[in-house]
């Protein structure tokens, strides 16, 4: 029986994938085999034994130690496009409450028919022009990171009728052929600061995004420019963000991640994180991390792991061998001449590497004993042995 912890509410479609007879799941569950998480931050989370994968039902990863699970042969999963539809909805939404004071105008209406002897239809028209607000159409987006989410974003832009500028310094094949070729893509995100009457950003928050909008890029921007956060509230620098909406250079800031600082800041309009928050969105990323996590615990296969390779191995011995070890030479001739020397046949194997650690999977034609499972764990650079029997 494997166990898996739940550290956020997981879709039922998820949890259903996860049958009775073989998984024990719940947010009561100790010494977990597998964890599902959303937003849950892990970050001082202490690792049980037995942990073997974590499954983010979501795209950014941001809340999990990735470092110190590779550390300890934890696999990491996230699911690529399973929210992006949901986040380019609500960034049409952003684009559209940004521009237009439709939560002011809405909130007036409200204060107005609750006003003892106002006459609501007349007051309406009277006081309406407080609201008013620019159209979209033929207007620039520029958009910031050209993945999932990013691209759909580019291409419903262009719908609504604007000249769209994307940047992505690390664009993949895959995300560059999703994006329509109207897309003007820039080689420098100054390009695009200069253009673009609206900026959307969609990248993951790393050491390397952190504060990616700050006091210096915003004074490349052009003024008046709506700046819309629907990726990670640390993208954004609070202190320059605030003293760019008070001195006008900015004239809307809508993000999904505020915080006591941002929130009541004049021309901010803060948003409770919402990308995600659809029925079909949940259920998807949560169906697909609850697979991805099942496939790895009973078949060793890894499928969109942030910090090792994808390795898909259909079965062809009675026992699979699945070594999570460094990226080193020599490691393979290692783990081969300790199977053959207890008289092992080696069926199949796939040794993948991602950065500095890498993954070998072998089926062998017979069980191997303890005591060699040991000895392939006692191989320098080894990090996890796991030996799983068909
Ligand atoms: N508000 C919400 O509920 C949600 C927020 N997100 C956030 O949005 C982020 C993006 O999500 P996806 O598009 O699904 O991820 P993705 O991985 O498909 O796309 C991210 C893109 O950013 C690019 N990128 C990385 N560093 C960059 C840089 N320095 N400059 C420009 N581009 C850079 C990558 O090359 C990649 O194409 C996630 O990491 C997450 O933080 C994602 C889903 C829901
Ligand atoms: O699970 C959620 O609602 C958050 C989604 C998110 O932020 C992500 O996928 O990166």
């Amino acid at each position: 029986m494997y166990r898996i912890k739940t550290l956020n509410k997981i879709s039922s479609a998820g949890l259903d994938q996860l049958d009775k007879s073989r998984f024990q799941v719940g947010n009561d569950v100790e010494n977990e085999d597998g964890i599902l998480v959303r937003s849950a931050a892990m970050h001082d989370y202490v690792f049980p034994d037995a942990l073997r994968a974590i499954a983010r039902a979501g795209a950014g990863t941001n809340n999990i130690p990735i470092d110190r699970c590779s550390e300890n042969g934890i696999v990491v999963f996230n699911t690529p496009g399973a929210n992006a539809n949901a986040v380019k909805e609500l960034v049409i939404a952003a684009l559209l409450i940004a521009s237009r004071d439709i939560l002011g105008g809405a909130e007036w209406v409200q204060e107005q028919a609750h006003t003892p002897n106002v006459d609501l239809a007349t007051a309406v028209e009277k006081g309406k022009s407080a609201f008013v607000g620019p159209e979209l159409y033929r207007k620039t987006l520029g958009v910031i990171g050209l993945g999932a989410i990013g691209a759909l974003v580019c291409n419903i832009a262009l719908d609504l009728g604007m000249d769209v500028y994307g940047y992505d310094p690390f664009l993949s094949v895959d995300a560059a052929l999703r994006l329509d070729r109207h897309v003007h893509v820039v080689k420098n995100v100054d390009e695009l600061y200069k253009v673009s009457d609206y900026i959307t950003i969609h990248v993951p928050y790393t050491n390397d995004t952190k504060d990616f909008i700050n006091a210096e890029a915003i004074a490349k921007m052009k003024g008046q420019v709506r700046v819309l956060n629907l990726a990670r509230g640390g993208l954004v620098n609070d202190d320059d963000m605030i003293a760019a909406l008070e001195s006008g250079r900015v004239a809307k800031y809508v993000t999904d991640f505020p915080d006591d600082k941002i929130a009541l800041v004049h021309n901010v309009i803060a948003l409770p994180h919402l990308g995600a928050s659809t029925p079909e969105s949940e259920e998807n990323c949560a169906r697909m991390a609850a697979d991805q996590l099942k496939d790895y615990l009973i078949n060793g296969n890894i499928k969109n792991s942030v910090n090792l390779p994808n390795v898909h191995q259909d079965w062809s011995g009675i026992s699979r061998v699945c070594l999570i070890h460094k990226n080193i030479p020599a490691m393979l001739t290692k783990i081969t001449s300790i199977l053959s020397e207890e008289g092992v046949n080696v069926e199949n194997l796939t040794n993948k590497s991602k950065k500095d650690y890498a993954y070998t999977m072998v089926d062998l034609n017979g069980r191997i004993k303890d005591a060699v499972a040991d000895e392939l764990r006692s191989i320098p650079g080894m990090i996890r042995v796991r030996v799983l029997n068909h």
